[in-house]
């Protein structure tokens, strides 16, 4: 049985995990919500489908821990600091896929493995885990002087831009290519005078509607274009990566682990 409990319980992601683990049989579900939250002691089973009974949301400030083996996050930089610290201090596993963190919020994540074991991706998608791949070869076999473009598109809601995946695919691409990704990624061209450089990776977003998630990694010759492209058509595929991976870190010992280590995916 896998203990699993879901921080943010009340979001887009924490009721799609709250749907998915309330379906499997190998799972025991705690939910949880921001501390002060209105909606403390709320019953989202009525709401959850597959759920066999309440789902009392509870404080994140009330944790049992020994009633958990792994703590999924999908919430805001904000929230998972404080879950990050709570984890650590009680030495219990996390999935994290909160996306938007800085630079530090990455080292504090980093610095947390050496205590516990993390997953932590941008992306939960097996798709995107497979593009993250194709990327790869893409970069290294097509033309040198190929120019690489990535949009990506989301709900109106969503905060962060580009999405922690154009970032990730863009990262794959230029980790293949041998260049620093902070060095040629371009996200503005409002300003330039110049047309574009070679060795450059350019962003572009859209945000509109109730879009899941969909990211295009394009590369371009003279002549010929290559479109690599996912779309999410529903949360649940991002809670199902989550919950799996919960299952295969169960155990696991502390370290920095991804959806690539989950699903078996190294080149
Ligand atoms: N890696 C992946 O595969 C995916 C990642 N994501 C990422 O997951 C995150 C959440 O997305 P989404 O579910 O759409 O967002 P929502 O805004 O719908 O949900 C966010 C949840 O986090 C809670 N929260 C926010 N700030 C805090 C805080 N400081 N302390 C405690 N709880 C907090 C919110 O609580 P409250 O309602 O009280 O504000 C809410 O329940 C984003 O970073 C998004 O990019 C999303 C989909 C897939
Ligand atoms: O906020 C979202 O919705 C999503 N966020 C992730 C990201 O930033 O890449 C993953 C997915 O595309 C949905």
């Amino acid at each position: 049985m896998n203990r699993i409990g879901v921080f943010g319980a009340n979001g887009r992601m924490g009721r799609a995990l709250l749907e998915v683990i309330s379906q499997d049989n190998n799972c025991q579900l705690s939910a949880f919500c921001r501390t002060g939250s209105d909606l403390i002691g709320f019953d989202l089973g009525p709401t959850t489908m597959g759920a066999k009974g309440p789902i009392l949301l509870k404080s994140e400030q009330n944790i049992n821990h020994n009633e958990i083996d792994v703590l999924i996050d999908f919430t805001l930089a904000s929230g998972l600091k404080n879950h990050l610290a709570d984890a650590v201090k009680n030495k219990t596993a996390m999935v994290i896929g909160t996306t938007g963190l800085t630079e530090n919020e990455m080292l504090a994540l980093e610095q947390a493995s050496k205590t516990i074991p993390i997953v932590f991706a941008r992306n939960f998608s097996v798709g995107i885990n497979v593009l993250l791949s194709l990327v790869k070869t893409a970069a290294t076999t097509l033309d040198e002087n190929i120019d690489i473009e990535i949009f990506e598109a989301h709900h109106r809601n969503k905060i962060d831009a580009p999405s922690g995946t154009a970032l990730a695919i863009g990262e794959a691409i230029a980790d293949a290519k041998g260049w620093q990704h902070d060095k040629v990624a371009k996200f503005d061209r409002s300003s330039d005078e110049v047309a574009k450089t070679q060795n450059e990776i350019g962003y572009s977003v859209l945000r509109a509607g109730d879009i899941v998630g969909e990211h295009t990694a394009y590369f371009a010759t003279m002549g010929e274009r290559l479109e690599l492209t996912h779309k999410a058509s529903s949360r649940i595929t991002f809670a199902q990566g989550a919950v799996r991976a919960a299952a295969w870190l169960k155990n696991k010992p502390p370290g920095l682990y991804t959806m690539q280590d989950v699903l078996s995916l190294h080149d």
